[in-house]
């Protein structure tokens, strides 16, 4: 076999904050039959909640927390992971970069283009869109349909959420974004594995990008590329870890949640509600005014705790820290059976 039939395609799965590109991964895992599949996860927050939502995955998972890719300089972090994720032993047929939801995919597009490794080639951008947040997150930042107009496949996710008319309506607006490559509908990013590991010639496949095209030859200038991150998308969010081994109680966490700042906009982690519920840890999903809690049981041997990476722009993280240390259980040991109640009003039936 020549070292090229050896390339293993480097998938970039990118969109914003919350949109549900774990969702969309863990769903890939799920359908990936034989194929093995490797996985770089690139968060945001200094916890690396997402690497640990990556669930049965039959390749390897290596995780880049605290700080955004697309600001390593030259990529050597990233090629270095790459290196050993491609090692013949792994026996990866894909990997797939989850980058964070502030990540600027041209910039990692671009690193995947111009990495030197030679068993890996670039398999293109999938961009996971929240149907129904896509409007508002758009008239904050405009350059939403810069990362679009990249994609080589875009993912409407969260369909659920809109109703048909509107649906109907999204898909044609960021169809128009996306530039001609494919839009996907999709509910918890339930798409066909085969759309994205097709072992076909890409060229196929996805509208494949250039060196040039990302690189913005032809193009109007473009801030993103100056050597600064100003013109990033995370450039003015701030991204704050919560972690204590005390468990919080509902209803103060609630309140929290009810009143948090708009700025505020995602949330993500585990939550330990001690007493109240000893058996399953919570794992919370705030994404705009989006709340949900999934209760799940704790891992075997796995010390009880709450983690919480908390993103927002404007937000300040020692007041935030200081809330969350005031929802701290008083009398953890103490159980109030409806204590629980308006937590499990924000669980969904099911998927
Ligand atoms: N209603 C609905 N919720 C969804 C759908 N897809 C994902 N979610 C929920 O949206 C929340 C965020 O999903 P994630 O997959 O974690 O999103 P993400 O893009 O990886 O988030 P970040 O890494 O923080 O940017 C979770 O609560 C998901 O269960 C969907 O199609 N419909």
């Amino acid at each position: 076999m020549t070292a090229r039939a050896r390339q293993i395609p480097v998938i970039v799965l990118a969109g914003f904050l919350g949109a549900g590109k774990t969702t969309v991964l863990n769903q890939l895992l799920r359908g990936s039959g034989g194929t093995r599949v490797g996985v770089v996860v690139n968060d945001f927050g200094a916890i690396e909640i997402d690497a640990m939502s990556v669930s049965g995955q039959v390749g390897s998972t290596v995780s880049l927390g605290n700080g955004c890719l697309c600001c390593a300089v030259d990529g050597s972090e990233l090629d270095s992971y790459l290196k050993r994720l491609t090692r013949p032993s792994v026996g990866l047929d894909v990997i797939v970069i989850e980058a964070s939801g502030l990540a600027e995919p041209q910039e990692l597009v671009r690193m995947l283009l111009a990495s030197d490794n030679p068993r890996i080639v670039y398999g293109g951008l999938v961009e996971v869109v929240d149907a129904a947040e896509f409007e508002a997150t758009r008239e904050r930042h405009p350059e939403i349909g810069r990362h679009l107009s990249l994609a080589d496949l875009v993912v409407l996710n969260k369909t659920d959420r809109v109703a048909d008319a509107d649906r109907e309506r999204l898909a044609e607006t960021v169809a128009g974004l996306a530039d001609g490559a494919a839009v996907v509908s999709a509910s918890y990013g339930r798409i066909d594995p085969e759309l994205l590991f097709d072992r076909k010639p890409r060229a196929e496949r996805f509208g494949q990008l250039s060196f040039e095209d990302v690189a913005g030859e032809g193009r109007e200038a473009d801030s993103a590329w100056a050597p600064v991150h100003d013109g990033h998308l995370h450039a003015g969010y701030e991204s704050v870890s919560y972690a204590t081994g005390r468990p919080l109680g509902p209803r103060p966490l609630l309140d929290f949640l009810d009143r948090r700042p708009e700025g505020l906009y995602r949330i993500k982690g585990y939550v330990d509600f001690g007493a109240h519920d000893p058996r399953n840890r919570y794992v919370l999903h705030a994404v705009g005014r989006f709340l949900r809690f999934y209760p799940e049981p704790w891992p075997e041997g796995e010390e009880h705790g709450t983690a919480l990476v908390l993103i927002g722009s404007g937000i300040d993280p020692e007041p935030l820290a200081a809330e969350l240390d005031a929802c701290r259980d008083e009398e953890p040991q103490q159980v109030r059976e409806e204590a629980l109640w308006g937590v499990l009003r924000f669980v969904p039936e099911e998927e």
